[in-house]
């Protein structure tokens, strides 16, 4: 009858915006110029990719899966011998309580923090949200940002609603309680932000009494990459948002006393530094450590070899500046992911220490290779990559059911030793999900071994570990992982829209590895074969001892 007329919705302008990336093309060198290092690793003209001819892992900044308040949990710090404040702990106990869900994964029903893969998120959770109103952000709750439009041709894509991951908590920041004593009470989280480590080192670190400032994240920059899944390879050039507008997210920390609780915190470097102190050792290895030689350099900083001279052993010590981090929090991980989840097929960690603005994270000495290194340079059998196959399996099966997720599996994160085990390592992208928590949102991985549910921004859980190491799989039979030839934007399209890879070397592969593989590249997660059902495949009967692998080691020069 009438028709109603739409009431034109009055959209502000911008305030208070902040210009704090600014980018462009540069004709005469024909790139990109000031993107930030994980966006010009996307777009393929980074110097890191340069140098180490590897693709960088890419975090969205932006999109941070938001944080829930668990129970209220008492830890200890594990050793609170000579401390003088109060500081995380180790975890109580390694396994709480699981129970199944989807897919055979078994989840810890609630995350740890003291495991604090956790203190990895103190990007504001909130933002999306906030900038709603704001012009060329479209509406995204619950979930943070839209999907990748399904493209033209199509091998059915996944959509959200085929996946039944509903996100049915509400977003909220998380307090964090924070008592003066040896015990510290703190409501478990999945992951912390800057308003909760400022509410942890508020309370605690003395002489930290500079002003908080204001966080900015990063939300256009997603617009940007959507923009150039979409079909547009000029990310950040173009699009418009590559302007960033500041609008500071709420804050809930009541027991904060700062006034501006409006306002998203940004720790100082100083209360940053002595939150991080909280996690690691005491004391300066540099007195016990000798004989450095520098073995390789990562994103976050660089891996010596070192010998310990109380015990002669050789170590790894991998440094990271804190000032010159990406995001600084994902530092966290590096110290507290393989401390505390000890098993054969993980890197064990020896401790990790504050030298000046440097975390320094000891752990054991690799001797052998990447298998980067190895896929690179040998051929290796059906019996060599079943035998790699179930070692990572069986690290994989472990964390899964702690509700670990890596996010970050390729053969540059699987190290060996010089007789032939095979190890995870490179914990910093890591994630933990729970029963609370089940999903994750965060756009983590690197281009070429990322899930079809991460590109597609779906929700996910450790499926996306399966994935990768299905396209590891084809790492180790071709050398590279498929589309390896194409800018990582271009790859992430293809993830996106064509049917799970195969080897191009697959005529010479045998059928049982080539099932395995299909077990592992399914696009729907949910069918997905889990790290434990993997290892029941029969493919992995070919596996042998770890001497199999020696022969593939390089030779010393
Ligand atoms: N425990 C170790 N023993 C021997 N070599 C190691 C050890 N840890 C790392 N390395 C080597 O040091 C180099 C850098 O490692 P690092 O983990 O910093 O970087 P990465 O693998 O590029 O990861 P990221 O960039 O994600 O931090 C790699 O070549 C790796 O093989």
């Amino acid at each position: 009858m009438f028709s109603k007329k739409k009431k034109k919705p009055l959209i502000s302008p911008p305030s208070n915006f902040e210009h704090r990336v600014h980018t462009g093309f540069d004709k005469r060198e024909g790139k990109f110029v000031g993107l930030p290092l994980q966006w010009a690793s996307l777009v393929g003209n980074n110097q890191i990719l340069k140098s180490t001819n590897r693709p960088l892992p890419l975090v969205d900044p932006s999109e941070i899966t938001p944080t829930e308040i668990l129970d209220l949990k008492t830890i200890v710090r594990g050793d609170h011998r000579s401390s003088s404040v109060p500081a995380l702990s180790r975890p109580v106990s390694a396994n709480p309580l699981t129970q199944p869900v989807h897919n055979g994964v078994v989840l810890p029903k609630t995350s740890n923090v003291a495991r604090s893969n956790s203190l990895r998120s103190m990007s504001p959770p909130k933002i999306r949200r906030d900038l709603r109103n704001q012009p060329n952000i479209p509406p995204s709750v619950p979930e943070e940002s839209p999907p990748v439009p399904p493209a033209p041709q199509q091998y059915p894509t996944l959509r959200r609603e085929q996946s039944n991951y509903a996100l049915n908590k509400p977003v909220s920041d998380s307090p964090v309680e924070w008592s003066h004593s040896h015990e510290a009470t703190v409501r478990p989280v999945t992951e912390i932000n800057d308003n909760q480590l400022a509410a942890m080192t508020y309370q605690n670190i003395q002489n930290a009494n500079g002003p908080y400032q204001h966080n900015h994240p990063q939300p256009q920059m997603v617009q940007g990459l959507q923009h150039g899944l979409n079909g547009n390879n000029n990310v950040g050039d173009t699009h418009p948002n590559t302007v960033r507008h500041q609008q500071p997210g709420p804050l809930v920390t009541p027991h904060v006393p700062i006034t501006e609780s409006k306002h998203e915190l940004r720790l100082t470097h100083e209360q940053f530094r002595a939150a991080l102190r909280l996690v690691v050792s005491e004391g300066d290895p540099r007195e016990t450590l000798t004989g450095f030689i520098k073995i390789g350099r990562g994103s976050t900083g660089v891996v010596c070899a070192a010998t310990d001279t109380r015990t002669r052993r050789r170590v790894a010590v991998k440094m990271m500046n804190l000032t010159n981090q990406h995001r600084r929090e994902l530092l966290f991980n590096e110290v507290v992911i393989m401390r505390d989840y000890p098993h054969p097929n993980i890197v064990e960690t020896h401790a990790s220490y504050l030298v000046g603005d440097e975390l320094w994270v000891v752990m054991e000495y690799m001797a052998g290779a990447s298998l980067t290194q190895i896929v690179t340079h040998a051929r290796m059998d059906p019996e060599q990559i079943a035998t790699v196959c179930k070692q990572c399996l069986k690290a994989l099966a472990f964390l899964h059911s702690q509700g670990v997720i890596h996010r970050d599996i390729k053969t540059d994160s699987i190290l060996m030793t010089e007789d032939g085990r095979v190890k995870l390592s490179d914990f910093g992208f890591c994630a933990q999900v729970s029963q609370e928590l089940p999903k994750r949102k965060s756009l983590v991985g690197t281009p070429y071994w990322m899930s079809p549910e991460v590109v597609l921004r779906l929700p996910y859980g450790p499926e996306v570990d399966i994935w990768s190491l299905g396209i590891m799989l084809i790492e180790m039979v071709d050398g590279e992982p498929p589309f390896f030839n194409e800018p990582p934007l271009q790859a992430m399209r293809r993830i996106r829209d064509m049917p799970p890879p195969r080897p191009r070397g697959a005529a010479r592969c045998p059928a049982d590895l080539l099932s395995f593989l299909e077990c592992a590249l399914v696009r729907d997660p949910a069918q997905r074969h889990s790290a434990a059902r993997l290892l029941h495949h029969p493919f992995l009967r070919r596996a042998g001892p770890p001497a199999l692998l020696v022969p593939l080691m390089p030779r010393p020069e």
